[in-house]
């Protein structure tokens, strides 16, 4: 699929700039086939209105039975239209195949939905962001919540999108091209009295269906709803004053506390032992980091939780990046015996053996020697590299094994002791992106460098913290206690990808 990796996201652009240049050349091709028409076309007529060009002249009576016989026919049943139209379709055919999907489709618009959630963003101001380059007071027809809450039954979030679209509506009725747009005011007031019907609250969907009947009379199912409505008013049928719930829709029990912390309002130093947290330079007894002591920033204790600033370089991200990308398939995870993809986990990764490359070699000794871990086969497992896409996240999980039956034990490594994340991109590309919220909020892109509120950062529940995206930074936890059980203090989440690029290993 397409939108669970930034990087399918830009090759999908790129699908849509070869097909821009096969749509030009349909263009040149037709408006060329069109020119010589049209050029005929004048011919033919200066001869019918040139009073001197009698057919009483045989040169001229010839060429009027052989335009008639032979060259209308051939302009009329000129193919060159279907060839034109068959090398366009035959272009589109090619590329079918590297297009998003419905699935996409959908998980783009789920992912909008995610983020609104998560970062407690108005429709409103994702509206304004998302579409603002088009132009401010078009509606949003195409806007992505409506249709998958709507046919998925999710009213809190069609409601919401709906009064957006509707709204934009009111204000710009008349005034725009109805032949560019799909939809209408009628139409979304039809579907907001509809998601107002079904959430229960019966008298505004009484008063957008006489909206709707002001535009479009005889429209007889409306009028019956009208009546319907009365009727259930008439019998103490509202529930106007309750407020929407919204669907629980990934079933997370901390979801309070993982947004929260998603939102950057839990990072807030631990109250016990801060005299232990804070900066120093590890060597760690590694010859390896005698040179260059890793720079360590520990962020909790119990769990311990370290980040390592300048873990890699540039370079050895980029080169990261390169090795990885084509063979990056979308995460899975474990489920039972099996693994598979999970709505909860939206990424899209690969892995990468320390033979791939030295820079691959060169990171696992250097994780080996800040962490003092043995990392050599069997003992580690292959380099995960991570790449997220449109809203892309990671729910609260343990990377360590909890059931017996995990995927993990048939792997002689065992359970997973400790786990290196290494952060190789930052999040750039946010200027375009306004979202208005009271969180976030700025002019250029977002607030300070710590990509917090870009969202993506790391959150552990039950810590309460949470690291924001540090381009080059290796993070380090312990997900093993000494006594090998799992910590259940480890629970972390990657929070859903605002905007920009992230990519872990
Ligand atoms: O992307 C993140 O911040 C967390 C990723 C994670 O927890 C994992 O890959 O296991
Ligand atoms: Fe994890």
């Amino acid at each position: 699929d397409t939108f669970s990796a930034l990087r399918s996201i830009r090759q999908a652009r790129g699908s849509e700039g070869r097909l821009l240049r096969r749509l030009r050349a349909y263009l040149r091709e037709e408006s060329a086939r069109l020119r010589r028409l049209s050029r005929f076309y004048e011919k033919v007529r200066a001869l019918h209105q040139d009073p001197g060009a009698s057919v009483d002249n045989p040169l001229l009576a010839f060429s009027l039975i052989k335009r008639l016989s032979s060259d209308w026919p051939s302009v009329i049943y000129s193919s060159e239209a279907t060839e034109n139209s068959r090398a366009l379709h035959a272009g589109f055919q090619e590329l079918q195949r590297e297009l998003p999907g419905a699935e996409d489709l959908d998980g783009a618009a789920r992912a909008l939905m995610r983020l609104q959630d998560v970062y407690a963003l108005s429709v409103k101001g994702m509206a304004n962001g998302l579409f603002q380059h088009t132009s401010t007071d078009r509606p949003p027809l195409y806007s992505p919540g409506r249709r998958v809450a709507y046919d998925t039954g999710d009213y809190y979030h069609s409601i919401a999108w709906l009064e957006e679209a509707v709204s934009r509506f009111r204000l710009s009725y008349g005034s725009w091209n109805p032949e560019e747009e799909r939809g209408s005011l009628e139409d979304a007031l039809d579907y907001l009295a509809f998601s107002y019907f079904m959430a229960g609250n019966i008298s505004h969907a009484l008063t957008l269906s006489r909206e709707f009947l002001h535009y479009d009379p005889s429209n007889q199912r409306v009028t019956r709803n009208v009546a319907k409505y009365e009727k259930m008013l008439a019998a103490g049928g509202d529930r106007a004053g309750r407020p929407l719930q919204r669907p629980n829709a990934t079933q997370l029990q901390n979801r309070d506390a993982y947004e929260e912390l998603c939102q950057g309002l839990g990072t807030q130093m631990a109250p016990e032992q801060p005299s232990h947290l804070g900066c120093s330079y590890e060597t760690n007894g590694s010859p390896f980091l005698l040179l260059q002591p890793a720079k360590k920033e520990t962020l909790r204790l119990q769990p311990y939780i370290v980040l390592y600033h300048d873990f890699v370089s540039d370079a050895e991200a980029e080169t990261i990046k390169g090795l990885a990308g084509p063979w990056l398939q979308r995460s899975v995870v474990a489920s039972g015996e099996k693994q598979q993809k999970a709505e909860y986990r939206i990424s899209k990764s690969a892995w990468l053996k320390d033979t791939a490359d030295p820079v691959v070699r060169a990171l696992e000794l250097r994780m080996a020697a800040v962490t003092g871990l043995d990392l050599r086969p069997p003992y580690a497992e292959y380099l995960q590299v991570v790449n997220y896409g449109l809203g892309g996240h990671y729910e609260p999980h343990f990377d360590h094994a909890t059931s017996r039956k995990s995927p993990l034990y048939r792997m002689k490594s065992g359970n997973r002791i400790a786990t290196v994340m290494i952060y190789v991109s930052p999040h750039f590309g946010l200027r375009e992106i306004r979202v208005d919220s009271s969180r976030v909020q700025s002019e250029r892109g977002w607030r300070g460098l710590s990509a917090v509120e870009a969202g993506g950062s790391t959150a552990f529940i039950y810590a309460n913290v949470s690291v924001p995206v540090v381009k080059n930074a290796a993070l380090f936890w312990w997900n093993l206690r000494r006594n090998g059980d799992g910590d259940g203090d480890t629970l972390h989440a990657g929070c859903p990808v605002l905007a920009g690029d992230k990519w872990g290993e």
